[in-house]
């Protein structure tokens, strides 16, 4: 099977003002720059800072994303931002369908596969996010939320080139706590094989699926050892430039 390139990710989530987040994607670049690990790198600030790291990071191998956008291309929709906004800016990528979206937005699947659709058309990689809450993982129903987010929220056309895949328990997801690697692993093939049953065996065996939920330096080397595990979606660690960097050289 072709190898997958790892993809180190980080969403910055709500925080940063201008310098700070300026300085941030700087320091990346430059390491980047200095010692090009054999992970290709994304950072996805706020969409005030889209435009500004983009154009900091310009003509470096760092990456740049969005965290959201809307489904669709313009019109009255009060404080969103379009995926061809972010597209214009510089973004590479954009996160849809995070849990704090789901959550504080009531985002649904079927918004989400509308979004990464929107993202597809504007040339942008989308970022699906799923995972289940702690509800789910004690109910024992882990496997069938994951199956029944993916099967909804993967728009038509969807390639291991526009799409990436992020398995974020919720209840993982800045509290310090991790599943198992074998509850890990057991996730990320199940995703692995409905990819396969969506867009081929070929397909799937290319789809990055990435791990986001308190990937740190001290645990991202196991994690990002396992077989099914392309990457990390990393909220509180990627914003240090220290411990990015770190959990960029385990993988
Ligand atoms: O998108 C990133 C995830 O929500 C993980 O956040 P965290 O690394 O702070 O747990």
């Amino acid at each position: 099977m072709m190898a997958r390139r790892p993809l180190i990710a980080g969403n910055w989530k709500m925080n940063g003002l201008k310098a700070d987040g300026e300085a941030l994607a700087k320091a990346l670049a430059a390491k980047l720059k200095a010692s090009p690990p054999a992970v290709d790198m994304l950072v996805c600030p706020p969409a005030t800072l889209v435009d500004r790291v983009a154009q900091a990071v310009a003509g470096s191998a760092l990456a740049v994303g969005g965290q959201d956008c809307h489904a669709e291309k313009s019109g009255a929709h009060t404080g969103d931002v379009a995926a061809v906004m972010l597209k214009d800016l510089g973004a590479s990528h954009v996160i849809v369908g995070h849990s704090e979206r789901r959550a504080d937005h009531g985002e649904t699947s079927a918004d989400v596969r509308a979004k990464a659709a929107a993202a597809h058309a504007a040339g942008l990689v989308a970022i699906i996010c799923l995972g289940e809450t702690e509800a789910e993982r004690d109910g024992g129903r882990t496997l069938a939320v994951v199956e029944s987010q993916f099967a909804e929220s993967l728009p038509e056309g969807a390639s291991p080139d526009n799409t990436v895949i992020a398995y974020e328990p919720v209840w993982a997801i800045g509290t310090g706590r991790t599943p198992t690697l074998a509850e890990v692993a057991e996730v990320h093939r199940t995703i692995r094989d409905l990819a396969a049953k969506a867009l081929g065996k070929d397909a799937a065996g290319r789809l990055r699926i990435l791990y986001g939920g308190s990937m740190k330096p001290s645990n991202a080397k196991e994690l990002l050892a396992l077989e099914d595990v392309d990457g990390g979606l990393i909220g509180g660690a990627s914003l240090k430039v220290e411990d990015f960097w770190a959990i960029a050289q385990s993988a």
